[in-house]
């Protein structure tokens, strides 16, 4: 199997690509127009698609069209295109069946409906929101799922899959229904179990496999993967994980080793550009056969763990064995080098039975990892490539796998070459199977497009554990409960090995943490569910979005993620009582916030042992990861409650405030409104700090204290700067912004008594207002979807907000029709919207925005970004292409001290004009 040249077209097809693509007859290819789509958008979508299919495998089946339907709202531009009888359409699966692992990849449906909401449709509307990026046909929004089974079980993908109902689109995917019945269903498989195991397919399931070569899959999988996923790669050097940022222009050529069973070594030049190079038969069957039979170990894990407690001098002849215990050093080899592998043997007359597996074991992976080191660096030398990524299982995410390879690729490389890894590791393959379904588009989405979640459970391994099935929350809990109880390994505290155990010419004792393997089934806190969400986009107004980094805080500093994780293991029982009470303090509530707090607390507990075990880990991700923990469990609001008792009491003063400030003048009311802003910042409920002080006082009473210490010079004020662009100075009035952006924070006073003011401030004056909220609920944040209510109630007390409200559809009956907003008497008074952020957390991450805020940004010339998660945690050193300013109250005593040297509820006002040195 080794020096196999086999040189490729620059086409992904294997079969020829004058099968059609779609069928000819033109009434057939052509979907529907929908009624708001006028002939020519019409043309164009279908001249779009059909070219979209073109440069695709010719094996694909011929598109059904009959039937077809819109699915949803007729007045969308693009909408989705059912084809209740294309076969195709329905397998959401694809497999790479190999020498001794399935990997099997699905995808199911979001369950969204944007056109349920009122203000999402006007807003759409109003800005002329692109739908799913610049396609004209649109890419369904899903997951993709990850699952492994042994070969050797092939039974149990096959109940595997038809449990899931994948074969037949997914048990999530009813809306399919007329597609059950279709007996022609066609699944893409690669690896040579496609070809051997047709028959057990088509008796099991019914299912016709669609074949696909497994080296265009490996291909187009880690190029898909390189491209798409941010922390994909990764170096692994002496216990230190490091992720590499892959620059898109500059990825080519690189060589790619995947070593399954066998080995292959790739030379990739491009999509679909490449050449096999070579490959070994000494790859991961034999280590795992080979260790079988010297250990007699039932599983591969096993071996591995083994390893873990190895030590593979009694097995191996050293340097030293051979030099009277002296370094070799003239030609650079220390007296601990292996010599040769399994050498010791031949000098000893023991029985197998005398030494011990663990040696063995060692003794056989190191035997083995070096080998495929030093193998791929002789190829990227011949080739004069520098970058190899190893893919494949044989790696298993394994420490010492991986330092041993990197450690042969840059010894042999004297340091040239690089070793990389793949987080996806064993699914190129299968992934690569999977794009090539042209109908879901993937290769064109991008990395912003992606978000990867870690719902515990998921079914990453075959066999008896499947993991709960899609959606059913309560076998969840318990998959939980029996999963915690099992895995306290997870919870346990993890012994931490210091890192550096390489000495020349190799290593003293494997690097490993602890004795025992992470078991397989919480592997699946490796790799998780990537979701789809075609309609995320680049914040267009980042100045530079490659050097772009939204944490500010680096987690990498083992203090900083010490610190971290204790504030939020002291901040869950807390947050636990919220949620249950949230539902009603039910039994079932109960459970399902015990099932919270264990999820959450293991992940803890796993990122602590391996704080890259998820891709690069800062704050924001910590603080993502406990709201999607929290709905995971259906906790959807936690803070319902307390949200709206804040808004009530906070609107019930409004009247008064704006009162007050409207008897100031000019200078003196800009100067009290962002004291306003930063002194209601204190309203946070995410603050351990702040939630002790919540309990000593009504909220009014908690912001007038607030606001008396709000003081000037604050720890960080560039307020005087910002006045001047507000107001100028002397006689020069300097031009309004057009429009700005307004990222509000939390609900209540937060919002009501401090941005609201600011948000009417800034439209008095001309200039348009966007309130950007969460998405989601993220701990009292308030969402898109409130703000509009809260608006209405404030809009009573205030011509201007009414008004505004109005121009800006976010008063009920103006929204039936936004050509309202072009009546003359509206003109004048700019329009107040609000837009959703596309998250569902206490921070934003600018790379990944809604499209609503994208497009709304266009317009924009400032922003305001408002609080400790989106001004401090995240975004404290964004640079944008406008005015910035950045307003926020900082509730925590470590993160003023190391920010902004100050202290607890010291403020922050800092402003970046555009165009000024600091940005
Ligand atoms: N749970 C496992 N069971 C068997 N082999 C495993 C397992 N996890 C990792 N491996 C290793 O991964 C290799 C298979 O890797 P894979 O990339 O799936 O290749 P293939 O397509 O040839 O099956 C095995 O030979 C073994 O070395
Ligand atoms: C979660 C938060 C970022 C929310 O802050 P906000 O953006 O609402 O100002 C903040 O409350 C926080 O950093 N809390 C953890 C620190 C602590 O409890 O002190
Ligand atoms: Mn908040």
């Amino acid at each position: 199997m080794a020096d196999s040249t086999t040189t490729h077209s620059s086409s992904l097809s294997t079969a020829s690509s004058s099968s059609a693509f779609i069928q000819e007859n033109p009434s057939l290819s052509r979907p529907p127009a929908s009624q708001g789509q006028s002939q020519e958008e019409e043309r164009e979508s279908v001249m779009v698609s059909t070219a979209a299919s073109m440069h695709r495998s010719g094996s694909r089946p011929q598109l059904d069209l009959s039937g077809a339907a819109i699915q949803g709202n007729f007045e969308e531009r693009n909408p989705i295109i059912l084809l209740p009888n294309q076969s195709d359409d329905i397998s959401c699966m694809a497999l790479d069946i190999g020498g001794s692992l399935i990997k099997l990849v699905y995808f199911s449906r979001h369950e969204d409906n944007p056109h349920k909401d009122k203000r999402k449709k006007y807003m759409k509307q109003r800005l002329e929101v692109p739908n799913g990026g610049r396609r004209s046909y649109p890419i369904l929004g899903g997951r993709l799922h990850f699952v492994k089974f042994e070969t050797r079980k092939l039974n149990e993908c096959v109940d595997f899959i038809k449990c899931k109902q994948l074969h037949r689109g997914g048990e999530e995917n009813a809306w399919n229904s007329g597609a059950l019945q279709n007996e022609n269903v066609v699944i893409k498989a690669t690896g040579g179990g496609a070809y051997k195991f047709t028959d057990v397919f088509k008796e099991g399931l019914g299912v016709t496999l669609d074949k696909e070569d497994e080296m265009d899959c490996l291909v187009a999988g880690a190029n898909f993967l390189l491209k798409a996923i941010r922390h994909e790669a990764f170096t692994h050097m002496e216990g230190h994980k490091e992720f590499v940022q892959i620059d898109h222009n500059d990825l080519f050529p690189y060589l790619l080793v995947n070593v399954g069973s066998g080995v292959s070594m790739i030379k990739v030049d491009g999509y679909g550009k490449f050449q096999r190079v070579s490959g070994t038969n000494v790859g991961g069957g034999t280590f795992w056969g080979l260790g079988r039979l010297l250990t007699k170990c039932k599983s591969f894990d096993e071996i591995l763990e083994l390893s873990q407690r190895g030590d593979n001098s009694a097995v191996d002849m050293l340097v030293g064995d051979i030099y009277g215990g002296m370094d070799y050093s003239k030609i650079g080899l220390s007296a601990s080098t292996i010599a040769s592998s399994f050498g010791k043997v031949i000098s000893e007359s023991k029985d197998l039975s005398e030494y011990r597996p663990e040696d063995i074991s060692l003794s056989l992976l190191r035997m083995i990892s070096y080998n495929i080191g030093q193998i791929s660096y002789l190829n990227a030398l011949r080739y004069g490539l520098n970058r190899i990524f190893f893919g494949g299982f044989f790696i298993r995410g394994h420490a010492y796998t991986m330092d041993t390879i990197s450690f042969a690729v840059h010894f042999w490389s004297k340091g040239e070459a690089q070793a990389m890894f793949l987080r996806h590791e064993g699914f190129l393959g299968a992934l690569g199977a999977f794009m090539s379904y042209d109908k879901h588009g993937l290769e064109d989405l991008m990395a912003h497009q992606f978000v990867e979640r870690f719902p515990m459970g998921a079914p990453y391994v075959g066999g008896k554990i499947h993991g709960p099935p899609l959606g059913d929350l309560n076998e969840k809990i318990s998959w939980m409960e029996k999963f915690v109880q099992r895995g306290t390994e997870i919870l346990a505290p993890v012994p931490m090995a210091p890192p550096g155990t390489t000495g020349l010419g190799g290593f003293e004792r494997p690097y490993s943490r602890g004795d025992t393997l992470r078991s397989d089934a919480s592997a699946a806190l490796n790799i998780g569910v990537l979701h789809l969400v075609p309609s995320l986009e680049v914040f267009p107004l980042l100045k530079d979005p490659k050097k772009y980094e939204p944490n500010t805080i680096d987690l990498a500093d083992r203090s900083e993620l010490e610190y971290w994780f204790t504030v939020l293991l002291e901040h869950l029982p807390d947050l636990v009582d919220k949620a249950v009470a949230s539902e009603g303090g039910t039994d079932d509530a109960k459970r399902r916030g015990d099932a919270f707090a264990r999820a959450f607390s293991a992940h803890l507990a796993r990122l602590m042992e391996e704080p890259a075990a998820y891709g690069k880990l800062g704050l924001a991700n910590l603080l993502e990861l406990r709201e999607e923990c929290l709905r995971e469990f259906q906790f959807s609001d936690a803070y319902i409650t307390i949200k709206q008792r804040e808004n009530e009491a906070s609107l019930a003063v409004l009247h008064d405030l704006l009162m007050e400030l409207d008897s100031m003048d000019e200078e003196t009311r800009l100067l009290a409104l962002i004291e306003g802003v930063l002194a209601a910042n204190i309203f946070d409920w995410g603050s351990r700090a702040c939630v002790d002080l919540y309990h000593k006082g009504t909220i009014i009473d908690i912001y007038r204290m607030s606001r008396k210490k709000m003081q000037r010079p604050w720890r960080v004020d560039d307020f005087d700067t910002f006045r001047e662009r507000m107001l100028g100075s002397g006689d020069q009035k300097p031009l309004p912004h057009r429009r700005a952006l307004l990222f509000v924070d939390n609900s209540g006073a937060d919002v009501v008594l401090g941005m609201l003011p600011l948000a009417r401030e800034l439209l008095r004056r001309g200039t348009e207002v966007v309130l950007v909220a969460n998405s989601l609920p993220a701990l009292n944040d308030v969402t898109a979807n409130e703000l509009p209510d809260i608006v209405a109630e404030a809009a009573k007390h205030c011509d201007i907000l009414r008004k505004a409200a109005e121009a800006g559809g976010l008063l009920v009956d103006a929204m039936v029709d936004c050509r309202d907003v072009s009546d003359d008497k509206f003109c004048s008074i700019p329009p107040l919207m609000v837009v959703e952020n596309g998250c569902g957390s206490p921070c934003i991450d600018f790379r990944q925005v809604s499209s609503e805020l994208a497009t709304a940004a266009k317009d924009a010339d400032l922003i305001i970004l408002e609080g400790m998660g989106r001004a401090l945690h995240t975004n404290f050193n964004a640079h944008f292409k406008f005015d910035a300013l950045k307003l926020a109250m900082v509730k925590n005593q470590r993160l003023a001290e190391k920010l902004i040297n100050g202290n607890i509820y010291d403020s922050v006002c800092r402003y970046e004009a555009a165009g000024s040195k600091r940005s």
